[in-house]
């Protein structure tokens, strides 16, 4: 099965530009920290990743879901996403990635739809060698394969219906996605 390259839906739009936040999502493994980082530093906007805050105010992810478990994990997510979009670190627009799970929080899905929403869409032929080199996914334990495809199937309708454009990261360099996705954005 191959994934259309982008999607635009007509989303809704957030009223004050100037703390416009472009917002990744999708699937764990898929470039969410890795492209929206180089997509920031294209544009020269700030960038800030809500599992990088999750650890420095917690600890390690792994960690934290083996001590307290995915409950506790997903309460803190959405407040650290929430406080972000509240009190955005940078003056202007930037670039926030969430963590794969983040939009199974329907105040979340409410909160970033009043921004742009990328969605990085792939398939998991395309993300499981980078998975099987980086066993630091709590989710992804036993059988990383079925178990990436259990998550991605049971996610999919929410990133759907998060995104604004949905963009295939099947394939191609960090620099080259980043390219083509300011394109699909920009026009
Ligand atoms: N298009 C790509 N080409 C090659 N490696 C990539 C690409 N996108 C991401 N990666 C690498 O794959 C791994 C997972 O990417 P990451 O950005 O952490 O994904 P996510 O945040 O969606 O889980 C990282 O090591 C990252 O550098
Ligand atoms: O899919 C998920 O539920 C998760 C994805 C991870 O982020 P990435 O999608 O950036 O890997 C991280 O938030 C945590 O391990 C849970
Ligand atoms: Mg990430």
């Amino acid at each position: 099965m191959s994934i259309n390259d982008t999607t635009v839906n007509n989303g809704s739009q957030p009223s004050d530009d100037r703390h416009k936040a472009i917002v990744f999502i999708g699937p764990t493994g898929v470039g969410k920290s890795a492209i929206g980082q180089a997509f920031a530093h294209s544009r020269d906007i700030g960038f800030v990743d809500s599992d990088a805050v999750f650890v420095e105010r917690f600890g390690s992810i792994p960690a934290f879901f083996a001590e307290h478990g995915e409950i506790a994990f997903r309460e803190r997510e959405a407040i650290i996403v929430a406080d972000i979009l509240a009190r955005p670190p940078f003056d202007g627009p930037y670039v926030l990635s969430v963590g794969g799970g983040a939009i199974l929080n329907p105040d979340t899905r409410a909160l970033i739809a009043k921004h742009t929403v990328v969605w990085l869409d792939t398939e998991l032929e395309f993300v499981l060698p980078r998975l099987l080199g980086q066993p630091d996914r709590p989710l992804l334990t036993g059988d990383v394969a079925a178990q990436w495809q259990r998550i991605a199937d049971e996610r999919r309708h929410l990133y759907e219906e998060s995104a604004t454009l949905r963009f295939d990261a099947s394939t191609g360099s960090v620099d080259e996605l980043v390219q083509r996705i300011s394109l699909a954005l920009m026009g």
